[in-house]
């Protein structure tokens, strides 16, 4: 059966009458026997039933993701509740209470696939629609913002959030190493976020997500705006203390997975208000800084949220591995409309993601019925053959744009947008800004003494998670951490010397 047109649900190759078979459809008599000479000899190479059977088991993993490899996922729909063409004309947005299919994968970063879903990492936020002009990909996070700016920065990052190569456990000097030199200070609002509340939310379904980068939207005149997406829980936010989370993690490893299926199991569906912020070019001319710079966000007060629509999750996978585990999320699977801007991050991910799909699942990942655009179908008569091809690999159709062959490319009847970023200059290394200016701290010292100071008791426990975690740093990198978060304010950082200081005293005490 060809993968093209069917929806994300493959049962072809699946007898009904549940004749129990080998691989290849040849019927097992008994599940267990094995060929043997006599009851007690050793066994026969003729025996492919068995063959079979323990080979396969050696190949049933696919490379975790490298990050983000912690996840849960759910089907749903997004619902188009405010008309928004003149910012963006892609066809998913074109009809109020028009609904698209999709599905969402939410993430931690740093851990490997069986670990705990209640630690303190970044969330990740990642859903696909199944649109009529093709598939786009969200692939957010829950904090409206990024640790780095500078792209090749980030395998060294995810390294200091993974395993030290020689002890092969977390590392909190890796962490806090990377963190605290001047120049990777540029993360600090990041910093502040993962160790606020919401570096451990209660739940997936009590969570935002966040665009993070800027994009590029336009309309169906060729006017042209920068987004940022803004996905809003409905339920609230609702976070875990570190005590709380630290429990759960082991008293109940997959707390936000079961949480999430079965909530939808009950007919209590989450759902997510998304609003846009848009600015003009001429805007983010006169902007403080790039709006490339992925370590900052946009003022709400100056760009305020436009609502657009809603995202419902109403359905659970039928199967984790062929549906969630082998999905394949991209920022570059995008539509008509939706492009993404010159931000270098934003940029690089447009490489690693598909690349990352086929080391990971292989080059047809495409294909698969949780990957294919099954809503728009596929037709490219170039793109063929490659390991696994399941979808008949287009018959006799030529495989090159044959001369007397009509195609259509109606992408070419898109208007020229009138007013282009024109870009100029010579081809540079360039890395981005050494140290951290004080630019890069504007943000986390207001959301330290703006947003926490509303809420009762939140500049404790930031102290508190932020010295908690930086104790087991030796004692050269606490103190950086400490002049860190003193320049964000005096206050925190004089509460994080108390907290380490108090921390470390208790940890003697045991020797
Ligand atoms: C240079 C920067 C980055 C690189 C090279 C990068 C690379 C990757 C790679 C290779 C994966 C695994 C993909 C897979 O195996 O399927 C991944 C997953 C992910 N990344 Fe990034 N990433 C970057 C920055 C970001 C940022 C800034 C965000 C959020 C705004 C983000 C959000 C995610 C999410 C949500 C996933 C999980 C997707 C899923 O559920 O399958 N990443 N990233």
């Amino acid at each position: 059966m060809s993968a093209k047109g069917k929806d994300n649900t493959n049962t072809a190759d699946v007898r009904d009458d549940r004749v129990v078979t080998n691989s290849l459809g040849n019927p097992l008599n008994e599940p267990y026997a094995t060929q043997r000479i006599g009851q007690h000899g050793p066994l026969l190479l003729q025996d492919y039933n068995l063959l079979d059977n323990l080979a396969h088991f050696n190949r049933e993993r696919v490379p975790e993701r490298n990050p983000h490899a912690h996840g849960s996922g759910a089907f749903g729909y997004f619902e188009v509740t405010d008309d928004i063409t003149d910012i963006c004309g892609s066809a998913m947005f074109d009809t109020i209470g028009k609904r698209t299919r999709c599905l969402t994968r939410f993430s931690t970063v740093g851990g490997e696939k069986g670990s705990a879903d209640t630690v303190r990492d970044p969330r990740g936020f990642a859903t696909k629609f199944y649109t009529e002009e093709g598939n786009l990909d969200w692939v957010y996070n829950n904090t409206p913002i990024f640790f780095i700016r500078d792209p090749s920065k980030f395998p060294t990052f995810i390294h200091t959030q993974k395993r030290n190569p020689q002890t092969n456990m977390k590392d909190a000097n890796m962490f806090w190493d990377f963190l605290t030199t001047p120049e990777n200070q540029v993360a600090v609002h990041q910093v502040m976020i993962l160790f606020s509340d919401r570096g451990t939310p209660a739940s997936y379904r009590t969570m935002n997500g966040y665009s993070g980068h800027t994009y590029k939207w336009s309309n169906k005149k060729g006017d042209w705006h920068y987004v940022q997406v803004h996905i809003l829980s409905d339920q609230g936010i609702k976070n875990l203390t570190i005590e709380e989370a630290t429990r759960i993690a082991g008293e109940n490893p997959d707390y936000c997975q079961q949480d999430l299926f079965t909530s939808i199991e009950k007919g209590k569906f989450p759902s997510w208000t998304v609003y846009i912020q848009t600015m003009t070019e001429e805007q983010a001319q006169k902007f403080p800084f790039s709006v490339f710079d992925l370590t900052k966000i946009w003022p709400h007060k100056d760009y305020p949220l436009r609502r657009v629509g809603k995202l419902v999750l109403n359905e659970n996978p039928k199967n984790f591995f062929a549906q969630v585990e082998q999905a394949a999320f991209a920022p570059s699977n995008t539509v008509p409309y939706q492009e993404a801007s010159a931000d270098p991050v934003l940029q690089s991910r447009l490489f690693a993601y598909a690349d990352a799909h086929r080391y990971r699942i292989g080059p047809n990942y495409a294909q698969l019925p949780v990957n294919c655009p099954y809503a728009s179908k596929f037709f490219n008569p170039v793109i063929r053959d490659g390991p696994m091809n399941i979808d008949g690999n287009f018959g006799s159709e030529p495989n090159y744009y044959a001369t007397n062959t009509n195609y259509q490319f109606i992408q070419q009847d898109r208007p020229i947008q009138e007013h282009q970023e024109v870009w100029h200059g010579p081809a540079i290394p360039y890395h981005w800004k050494t140290d951290a200016g004080d630019i890069d701290f504007v943000q986390a010292t207001d959301l330290y003494r703006k947003v926490l100071s509303k809420q009762e008791g939140a500049q404790e426990r930031q102290a508190h998670n932020i010295g908690i975690h930086a104790a087991a740093a030796s004692p050269e990198i606490q103190e950086r951490v400490i002049q860190m978060f003193t320049r964000v304010d005096k206050e925190l950082g004089d509460n994080v010397r108390k907290v380490i200081n108090a921390k470390n005293a208790e940890e003697n005490a045991k020797l």
